[in-house]
């Protein structure tokens, strides 16, 4: 059984088709850009950083054993398919940022005369490429920041110069099958257990994709964490009842003041969290960070069909002819979030648009 949500190598992408786990793991080709957008659209594939990833891949070995007769052709192709993979799914930005960028780089190439078509299109998949390695670094750094920054915490709110084994929670999944792998808010999950520092994980269900149930789980046990899956329901008595030190989750969009879109129920775990003095942590890459929005009222929130509500596979669970309301998404605002992890550090959310601005500027 596999957590590479992500096979490639140049000319050739699959993805594990996250629909099936994890009673089934099961490679698909994606062979280029309309498999992209459908395996996105479908969420064969899904968690931002992934989402970008394969879609900018599928576009890589589209192109690969494509001839251009200009620059001019080649950006075009670029630019109208990297837009075609936007549209896949509005919520998450990382996919919108890296098309930008890629067609910033294709518009560049385009103006450089000492560059030939050809070598225009090798800098592209080098660029596209270079995401996975990025991922996972990020990823690490993430790791490492998350856990310092909630141990720390710890130590500070009990009074102790070094906090011992915690216990977190996290809600959907945000770990290697979200990524190119090791997870952002798993990451920190992961980290933690890497210091010893990590007494139990408890990951909710996340319904109705069941991303913690069928993803988070499937990644805790394979690698043999200490975890505990709980209902969606039950996030109120266990912060209760349970001494869960910090809650950490993953972001799909993060607004200018820190308001953050994520995965439907983790607004409603900030308000519980805020309740028991328990501290929020959004985990996201700057790929995550949308300083072009204000406020999470400018978040697209994705509503998915009724089905995924009223059934689970071909088995129907909810009355026929009840209506549903199925937003994949809420925003939590940025008065219940203790801190922003990102690569670079982790940020109160009233100084996130001004220290990412003095990193993009770097
Ligand atoms: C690092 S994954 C970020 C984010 O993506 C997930 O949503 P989905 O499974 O619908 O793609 C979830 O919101 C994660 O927190």
């Amino acid at each position: 059984m596999s957590l590479q949500s992500i096979k490639y190598q140049r000319g050739s992408l699959e993805i594990l088709d996250q629909l099936l786990l994890p009673v089934v793991s099961k490679y698909l080709p994606v062979r280029g850009v309309e498999d992209g957008w459908k395996v996105i659209n479908k969420m064969q594939v899904r968690g931002a950083p992934a989402i970008a990833i394969v879609g900018c891949l599928s576009l890589a070995v589209e192109i690969y054993p494509e001839e251009f007769s200009s620059k001019k052709s080649l950006r075009q192709e670029i630019e109208g398919k990297l837009n075609y993979l936007v549209s896949a799914r509005p919520t998450a930005v990382n996919m919108k940022i890296s098309a930008d960028e890629l067609i910033t780089l294709a518009n560049e190439l385009t103006k450089d005369d000492a560059i030939t078509v050809e070598e225009m299109k090798q800098r592209f998949l080098k660029a596209t490429e270079a995401m996975l390695e990025k991922d996972i670094a990020d990823n690490r750094a993430i790791g490492a920041n998350g856990a310092k920054a909630i141990l720390e915490h710890v130590a500070e709110a009990t009074g102790v110069a070094t906090a011992g084994p915690v216990r977190v929670l996290t809600h959907c999944n945000t770990g290697s099958l979200a990524t190119a792998g090791y997870g952002t808010a798993l990451g920190v999950v992961r980290n933690l257990s890497e210091l010893g520092k990590l007494e139990h994980v408890y990951c909710t269900e996340t319904r109705p994709y069941n991303q913690g149930a069928r993803l988070t789980a499937y990644e805790l046990v394979h690698e043999k964490l200490p975890a505990t899956l709980v209902l969606d329901s039950m996030v109120a008595a266990l912060l209760r009842v349970k001494n869960v030190a910090a809650v950490v989750v993953g972001a799909d969009r993060v607004a200018a003041n820190g308001d953050t879109a994520n995965k439907i129920g983790t607004y409603q775990i900030a308000v519980v969290a805020k309740h028991h003095g328990v501290p929020f942590y959004v985990a996201a890459p700057l790929t995550s960070i949308d300083l072009e929005i204000p406020s999470g009222d400018h978040i697209i929130i994705e509503v998915r069909p009724d089905r995924e509500m009223t059934h689970v596979g071909e088995h129907r669970i909810a009355a026929p002819g009840i209506n549903c309301w199925n937003p994949a998404f809420d925003v939590t605002p940025a008065s219940l979030i203790t801190g922003i992890i990102t690569e670079h550090g982790v940020f109160k959310p009233e100084a996130l648009k001004v220290e990412i601005t003095k990193l993009l500027e770097l």
